[in-house]
């Protein structure tokens, strides 16, 4: 049998290259049909900068254009003038059919609509590939914070939307609360946390199994949450965040503008956060398993074991750009009689108390961290001895003043001891600098309690109070 060869593409020429001659030029662009020559009487029509761009022969001159209309299959005339129908139906050859009117028309919305479906299947496409690229990344991240953003970022490319945010609900409180946000100002998340309340629109889209869209906010009866009020939010698409079957938060996309969110991207968007709510929620339980092994957890504070390392890890910091390196150690003084007296529930309760006092008092940037049954330390990085030692006493007078502050809490005064030492002055290294430190604690503890004590000073009384 003859093999068939494929069958040559289809050759038009078009005359006529206002609106209706440019959409079509605009609709064939990716089809297989060969544009031979495009024919305006006006230069500036718009379809004549288009086959200029596209390289196709044009012609203002209808004699000019006859020439390679007499190669082509078929001629489009959209012109709707009946002396260029006359002139074509009297110069070109049989062969060559002549287009004009409705058909013509036909011919352009069958190319748009076949276009246009076309367009939809890759922006479907496009938008499925970037939550396929989701996945992958979440299952490779370990930050939660890093899985937040990839979340919102992605959410926002499929929706086409300027802004987003994830919401967790806090079960206990029955609180929704921000995690995270993108598109919008700094003062965005001043507004941290909002409550649930019966008929309002989180809870509605809590209990919907599928995205809901919400074309204008203002619109609404129901009462929706300040947060989207306060940042000018007119539109949102809001998916569910589920996993294991517990509802554990919200994916908000949103816009500035009124608008209706196309239903294809509601549903992409809901796929979207059916894996993304299992893999932040990996994610959050590994966050708090790595909490839980650097945290002590009686008093919150830093463990021992994240003490050493962030010691080692200051100590070879300040080494290295010659900076000072402040450590505080400290001690209830006679706990264990204050554990006697009154049990052990009491005392925790005392330990609980002193380590938020502690936090009080330091800095961000300091590190407080429970080291022993009662002993805690304060690591303080960029800070010279002075400092350490006007923070120490400033902590050892608001531990005096605990029990009249919470009565409820402390059963007695309670004092403690500190001691302070810095490097380079006192030591060169991390086991040398905790135990100067140390070393200045036992000094305070042997003079009497209740006070400060900074390394050299051994045999000094400590610091007057
Ligand atoms: N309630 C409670 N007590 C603890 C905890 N860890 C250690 N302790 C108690 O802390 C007390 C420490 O006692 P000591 O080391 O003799 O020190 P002290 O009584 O504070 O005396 P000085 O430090 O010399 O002023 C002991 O009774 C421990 O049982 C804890 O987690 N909770």
């Amino acid at each position: 049998m003859a093999k068939e060869s494929p069958p040559r593409p289809l050759r038009l020429a078009l005359v006529g290259a206002g609106r209706g001659g440019s959409s079509l030029l605009e609709a064939l662009e990716e089809s297989e049909t060969e544009i031979v020559a495009v024919c305006d009487r006006n230069p500036a029509a718009p379809g004549i900068a288009a086959a200029h761009r596209r390289g196709i022969p044009v012609h203002h001159d209808l004699e000019a254009f006859l020439a390679p209309c007499a190669d082509a299959d078929l001629v489009v005339d959209v012109t709707g003038d009946p002396e260029v129908g006359r002139r074509l139906a009297a110069r070109l050859p049989p062969r060559v059919h002549v287009l004009d009117g409705t058909a013509a028309r036909l011919l352009w919305e069958l190319t748009r609509t076949t276009r246009a479906q076309a367009e939809a299947a890759t922006r479907r496409n496009r938008r499925l590939e970037r939550v396929y690229e989701l996945a992958v990344a979440l299952s490779a991240t370990g930050d939660l914070h890093d899985a937040y953003q990839r979340v919102l970022r992605c959410a926002l490319e499929v929706a086409e939307a300027p802004a987003g945010s994830v919401a967790l609900l806090d079960e206990r409180t029955g609180e929704m609360v921000l995690a995270a946000w993108r598109g919008f100002p700094e003062h965005f998340a001043s507004f941290r946390r909002w409550r649930l309340r019966p008929g309002g629109l989180t809870t509605h889209i809590l209990n919907r199994d599928s995205p809901t869209i919400i074309p204008d906010i203002t619109a609404l009866e129901e009462p929706v949450n300040p947060l989207l009020a306060e940042a000018g939010v007119r539109s949102v698409v809001a998916a569910p965040l589920r996993a294991q079957g517990r509802i554990v938060g919200i994916l908000y996309v949103d816009d500035f503008a009124p608008r209706r969110f196309d239903e294809e991207a509601a549903w992409i968007l809901g796929l979207l956060a059916e894996y993304a709510a299992l893999a932040l929620e990996r994610l959050r339980l590994l966050e708090e398993t790595r909490r839980m092994a650097v945290t002590d957890g009686l008093t919150r504070l830093a463990n021992q074991q994240e003490f050493m390392r962030r010691l080692a890890e200051e100590t070879e910091r300040a080494n290295r750009y010659g900076r000072p390196l402040s450590l505080i150690t400290l001690d209830l003084d006679r706990f264990k009689a204050y554990n006697d007296r009154y049990g052990h529930l009491a005392g925790n309760e005392l330990l609980q108390t002193l380590a938020a006092t502690i936090q009080r008092v330091v800095r961000r940037s300091d590190l407080a961290a429970r080291t022993g049954g009662e002993e805690f330390c304060i690591l303080m990085p960029e800070t010279e001895t002075e400092e350490a030692a006007r923070c120490a006493e400033r902590l050892r007078r608001e531990v005096a003043a605990l029990a009249d502050r919470y009565p409820e809490r402390i059963r007695q005064a309670v004092t403690v001891s500190l001691g302070v030492a810095t490097l380079p002055h006192h030591a060169e290294d991390a086991e040398a600098l905790y135990r100067a430190a140390d070393d200045a604690l036992y000094t305070a503890k042997r003079g009497g309690r209740n006070r400060t004590v900074i390394h050299p000073d051994l045999a000094a009384d400590g610091v007057p109070h």
